[in-house]
């Protein structure tokens, strides 16, 4: 049976709220197949709609078929020029606190995901800090003006994204160019003996080794460490680990390495991995996922880390951190199939200080055995050595990256249209 949901939005003034909520009741009466939520704007100190709303969602059931969502309401009166304070205020609500999607299990359909978007994929501002989000999400919605929007992936990656905003009318012309990879290891912030660290991967049998690494920004807190040591350790598996110290805490810094990283890690981890595992600061990492002893790749799940994964054929486990990284993951794990979830959901804000959460090292070491396991013989790693092929393919001539990279020069020569 087909449905429809509608949202009514009616003013903030009691004699559009009641009218709307008596035809939003008639329609329901009407037609089963309808259902209808009511979003409810209140003035400040307006205590004859906030009786009426009282009045009102007490009498509705609240698995009824017509939802009342009451926005949260301003203490204040914002100061407003009286003839448009009605406007104002309506505008002012138009992003509503996000912060609803905190803790809720809600799916949202998005245009650029195959597959429903469970809220808490979210990127943290839009879950955890309502005044932020309004910030970016005015950013983004400037792309919009712009001619056109050069993005690195490749069309067989998101051909679905790709198709969605192509037919978008209000979408800037697309162009997908990527990958572009990060393809000097000397871009390195830090001085990083690569052969050393080469020479112990040529010492490992082909694909035997689970590379870690969280991207420029990523690092944990000790607690932290100590759990993914532990799950390495428990897990047996051979592993390559870059390990980086959290900037700070009152500085806008990049992590760094450690002079001596056993001051986080558990007693004793060196020794008794040795031979089976090394630890490292900063990675040469695309040389690391481009060596043959590499099987799989523990990532926070940054674009150019998936990108990178993908070029090289090397199947991930997420644990994304910040930013857009728990999305990446999402479409990794459940619209590629071509990662296994530690989290996909884990997040925190963009400096480590208070962790809302540690993952235990016995989830970790479930994601890292599903990940190395079958030795590269299953699905995951089928679909990711198609992709690689697909990446290169992209770059060729007559590639589809090749193709939308000349289309871009032509535009831009010709000025976009
Ligand atoms: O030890 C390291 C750590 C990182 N890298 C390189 O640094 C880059 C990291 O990029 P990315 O994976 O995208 O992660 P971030 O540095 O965290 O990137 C930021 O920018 C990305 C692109 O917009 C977003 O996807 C991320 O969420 C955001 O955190 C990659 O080229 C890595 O190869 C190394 O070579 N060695």
């Amino acid at each position: 049976m087909k449905k429809a949901e509608l949202v009514f939005i009616p003013s903030p003034m009691l004699s559009h709220l009641i009218s709307t909520v008596e035809m939003a009741k008639l329609l329901l009466q009407k037609d089963a197949r309808i259902s209808i939520t009511v979003l409810i704007m209140k003035l400040p100190n307006d205590t004859v709609l906030e009786s009426y709303t009282q009045k009102l969602s007490a009498a509705t059931d609240p698995c009824s078929r017509l939802k009342l969502i009451n926005l949260p309401g301003q203490d204040e009166m914002m100061p407003m020029k009286s003839e448009t304070f009605l406007f104002d205020f309506i505008d002012s609500q138009v992003i509503p606190d996000l912060t609803q999607y905190k803790n809720s299990d809600i799916e949202l359909l998005v245009p650029c995901f195959s597959s429903p978007i469970p809220a808490k994929v979210l990127p943290y501002v839009f879950v955890e800090d309502a005044p932020k989000s309004k910030t970016f999400l005015g950013s983004f919605k400037k792309f919009r003006e712009t001619r056109g929007i050069m993005v690195n992936t490749f069309s067989e990656l998101e051909s679905y994204a790709i198709q969605a905003l192509s037919t978008d009318a209000n979408t800037p012309k697309i162009y997908p160019v990527g990958p572009i990879l990060n393809s000097n290891d000397n871009n390195s912030p830090e001085n990083v003996s690569e052969e050393l660290i080469l020479d112990w991967l040529d010492n490992q049998s082909e694909s035997s080794v689970v590379f870690l690494c969280f991207g420029s920004m990523g690092s944990f807190d000790e607690c932290q460490v100590k759990e993914i040591a532990t799950a390495l350790e428990n897990s047996g598996q051979r592993f390559l680990w870059s390990l980086r110290r959290p900037p700070p805490k009152d500085k806008m810094e990049l992590p760094k390495t450690y002079d001596d990283p056993q001051e986080v890690l558990p007693d004793g981890f060196i020794e008794r991995t040795k031979g089976v595992g090394k630890v490292i600061g900063w990675a040469p990492q695309m040389a690391v996922l481009s060596h043959p002893a590499v099987g799989g790749f523990v990532s926070h799940c940054g674009w150019n880390s998936t990108l990178e994964s993908v070029w090289c054929g090397v199947p991930m486990a997420t644990w994304p951190l910040f930013a857009e990284q728990q999305l990446n993951a999402f479409q990794l794990v459940k619209e590629l199939g071509i990662a296994e979830a530690i989290r996909i959901d884990y997040r925190r804000a963009f400096k480590a200080e208070n962790p809302m959460d540690i993952v235990r090292s016995e989830e970790i070491e479930l994601g890292i055995s599903r990940l190395m396991g079958n030795n590269g013989k299953n699905e995951m790693k089928q679909k990711v050595a198609e992709l690689k092929n697909k990446s290169r393919m992209a770059l060729q001539e007559v590639g589809s990256s090749y193709t939308a990279q000349s289309l871009f020069i032509e535009d831009v020569i010709n000025g976009i249209a």
